[in-house]
């Protein structure tokens, strides 16, 4: 059984004319593991329905390809055990929840004993003889994922799934994904939320204008801890981290200097700093959040992060 449940390979889809269209997805190629919790992050627009709906077999590659349990993506065998909620599944609004989803069961050829299970995982069974037309927006956001869940698929496919809820939605929407993968089942969730990423997957692939930036652990992505120095005069301190740690692993932010180096080397970088004949007013470790690496990686200056409002990836663009 291979340890990749969903893969890309150069995924490319042009919408429009060959040569003039709108390059929606650029060679996007990422693989989701078994058992985990991948998120797919990106600003609005970046490709991410577009790469989930190729990978899904729902529309065609301009190019590349992809595979979902080790089968063409869009496979009936395939189709089967994978469970997708993209764009809000079309519910008739005056049948209740349960005859929206015994609908959609009978069409998919599973018997309606998957209902009842579905309703009961998000915690609508006793709502679920309610019009459709009456649930509350987060009522609606679960009853699609139900309709995800029915039939008990290997891998569960969630765009954007915490969309318009409120907090409270929101946190019980992320407490079940957990649940999901805790259970065993793959769950891949395409987000702009930096913080809902960062609390609940495991892996992130990072698009942006359609391009993947990259796949890694949230771990790896924020590249352990970090090293915050205060002191004068700043070009100093700036010049020896520099030279201690590698331009790329330094930036500054106000009157602070940021260095990417291993906490064991606070000793060797304070030793050179006051060598060099600079001031320390304060150096702390800290961890880095994916929002402090994310602005880093997409370039927006610290000016750009006073001004961001909420931990979104529509600030980074
Ligand atoms: N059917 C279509 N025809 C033409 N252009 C499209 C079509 N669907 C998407 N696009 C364009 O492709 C780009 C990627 O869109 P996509 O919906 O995949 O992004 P997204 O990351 O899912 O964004 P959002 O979070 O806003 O849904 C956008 O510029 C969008 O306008």
């Amino acid at each position: 059984m291979s340890e990749f449940v969903m893969q890309t390979q150069d995924l490319v889809k042009r919408y429009g004319k060959a040569e003039t269209g709108r390059l929606a997805v650029d060679r996007v190629s990422m693989s989701v593991r078994r058992g985990e919790v991948y998120g797919f992050l990106g600003p609005n627009g970046a490709g991410k329905t577009t790469t989930l709906r190729m990978a899904l077999g729902l529309i065609r590659p301009t190019s590349g390809s992809a595979t979902v349990l080790g089968l063409p993506a869009g496979r009936p065998e395939v189709t089967a055990r994978v469970g997708a909620l993209i764009e809000g599944p079309g519910f008739y609004p005056y049948l209740s929840g349960r005859d929206n989803l015994r609908t959609m069961a009978r069409y998919r050829g599973l018997p309606d004993s998957v209902v009842d299970a579905a309703l009961e995982r998000v915690d609508l069974a006793d709502r679920g003889d309610d019009r459709f037309k009456a649930y509350s927006l987060g009522m609606k956001q679960r009853l699609g994922v139900a309709s995800a869940l029915m039939g008990d698929p290997d891998v569960i496919v969630l765009d954007e799934p915490t969309n318009g809820l409120d907090p409270a939605g929101m946190a019980d929407m992320r407490a079940l994904i957990v649940d999901l993968a805790r259970g065993g089942q793959t769950v891949l969730l395409s987000s702009h939320l930096l913080a809902e990423v960062e609390e609940i997957c495991d892996r992130v692939g990072v698009i942006a204008g359609g391009r993947l930036l990259v796949e890694s652990t949230v771990a790896e992505l924020r590249g352990g801890r970090r090293l915050r120095v205060t002191g004068s005069p700043v070009d100093r301190v700036l010049a020896t981290a520099m030279r201690i740690a590698g331009e790329e692993a330094v930036h500054l932010e106000g009157q602070s200097v940021l260095l990417d180096v291993p906490a064991d080397r606070t000793p060797e970088v304070v030793r050179a700093l006051v060598a060099d004949g600079a001031d320390l007013h304060e150096v702390v470790i800290s961890e880095r959040t994916l929002e402090e690496v994310f602005f880093e990686m997409t370039d927006s200056s610290p000016t750009d992060r006073l001004h961001a409002q909420a931990p979104t990836l529509e600030n980074v663009r």
